[in-house]
């Protein structure tokens, strides 16, 4: 069965195709800048030229579209017909959704109703959904949140110290992200182990763009950074990750901003960029090489806040058996994954520095032979964890 995956965000669509008999990625590509004067359109695929096009897509329902007629014009699809399913990221699924589901008019119900929870994430994932519906009738759709994988933390750790209404009536507590590729990681790790997953406590550490710590219990979630939005815990690109709370009212009234934009601060122009200027992590690199002492210092509050996690996350699980290191920073930056774990040689974790060095192309140990805990970087694929659980949500697995 050939299965398209489909990751919808406000102006852009990322697609990969995947055909599950051997997991093989047939195709993959993103459309960008929906609605603007000049949309991006790029899609490879095994055994096909890549196609890089400029041009207006004006909107998500004609990206969608020209995804189709890409995948069938570089032959990755014979046509719609050999799409046996499309699994959506959905960001936020509340306390609803514990795991994936065949997308119905209920499913659209409820996750609409979680919009006020991920303003910014569930409106555009809905919008992909009802688009691709309408696209293709006939297949079956399944959504796949990011939060599910964390709804077995316990409520201790799930709750904030705040009045009962808030829970109550307003189902603020903590929900958790980016679900999909701790759980991805954290099997593929049990897989390098040897090891049932069932039987190992990790902490995973995805950082991307995004970045969050999830500490696993017995394989399962136990506790997550990121809390009621993904804005909540790391240090990440844009976002400010954990601050007073009384900071916000604070800059409110000392600034005359409204809240809408105190929001705006905190999630876009604060983080890596708040601190040097950017938001990417290897330009904050080369701004620290060449010397800037801001760039440095983002690259220390980055990584200090990291290794707080990692403390507490310890306390949480008692043994650890690994850290995984993932998404684009975890994967790549050796410099990051060093300056985190410095100093916990007590807690058992130590790096081996030409290990730590190498490239990291699927999984790659890089705790030294005496370490007691094993730390890894592991690329992630929350593409594939979607397919997979789209599948097994169809009862085909
Ligand atoms: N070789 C690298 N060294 C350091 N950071 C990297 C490297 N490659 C990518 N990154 C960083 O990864 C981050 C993006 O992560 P990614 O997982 O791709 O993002 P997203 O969350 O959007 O999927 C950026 O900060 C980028 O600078
Ligand atoms: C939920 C979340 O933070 O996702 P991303 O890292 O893709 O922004
Ligand atoms: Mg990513």
């Amino acid at each position: 069965m050939r299965i398209l995956v489909l990751n919808s965000g406000s102006s852009s669509i990322k697609y990969r195709l995947f055909r599950m008999e051997d997991e093989a990625q047939l195709a993959e590509g993103h459309v960008d800048r929906i609605g603007e004067p000049e949309g991006l359109l790029v899609h490879r695929a095994e055994g096909a030229e890549p196609v890089r096009e400029t041009r207006p897509v004006r909107d998500h329902g004609e990206g969608l579209r020209d995804i189709l007629a890409a995948l069938v014009a570089n032959g990755a699809l014979a046509d719609t017909a050999d799409l046996g399913a499309i699994g959506h990221r959905v960001v936020h699924g509340g306390e609803e959704f514990t795991t994936a589901v065949r997308v119905d008019e209920a499913v659209m119900r409820t996750i609409s109703e979680l919009v006020p929870l991920a303003p910014l994430h569930n409106p555009p994932n809905l919008h992909g959904i009802e688009e691709a519906r309408r696209a293709f009738p006939a297949t079956p759709q399944v959504a796949v949140f990011d939060t599910a994988f964390h709804q077995s933390i316990p409520p201790h750790a799930y709750h904030y110290a705040l009045p009962r209404s808030a829970y109550t009536d307003h189902h603020v507590r903590r929900y958790g992200f980016h679900g999909t590729s701790h759980r991805y990681v954290a099997r593929r790790a049990a897989q390098h182990l040897g090891r049932p997953l069932e039987a190992l406590n990790l902490i995973t550490l995805h950082l991307g763009n995004g970045a969050s710590a999830t500490a696993i219990a017995a394989g399962r979630s136990v506790d997550t950074s990121m809390g009621m939005t993904p804005l909540e815990g790391l240090v990440m690109g844009t976002r400010s990750g954990d601050v007073d709370p009384a900071v916000n009212f604070y800059l409110q009234r000392a600034t005359g901003m409204s809240p809408a934009e105190m929001e705006n601060v905190l999630i876009r122009e604060s983080g890596l960029k708040g601190l040097c200027g950017a938001n990417d992590m290897r330009e904050v690199h080369r701004l620290a090489a060449a010397g800037y002492a801001d760039a440095r210092l983002a690259l220390e509050v980055f990584c200090y806040r990291i290794r707080k996690y990692l403390g507490a996350y310890y306390a949480v699980l008692g043994r650890v058996d690994a850290v995984v290191f993932t998404g684009g920073i975890g994967e790549n930056d050796h410099t990051v994954r060093s300056c985190s774990c410095g100093g916990l040689e007590r807690l058992g974790i130590r790096l081996d520095p030409e290990r730590n060095a190498a490239p990291c192309r699927d999984v790659l140990e890089v705790s030294a032979a005496n370490s007691e805990v094993k730390v890894f970087a592991i690329r992630t694929n929350e593409e594939l964890e979607i397919a997979r659980q789209t599948l097994v949500c169809l009862g085909q697995s």
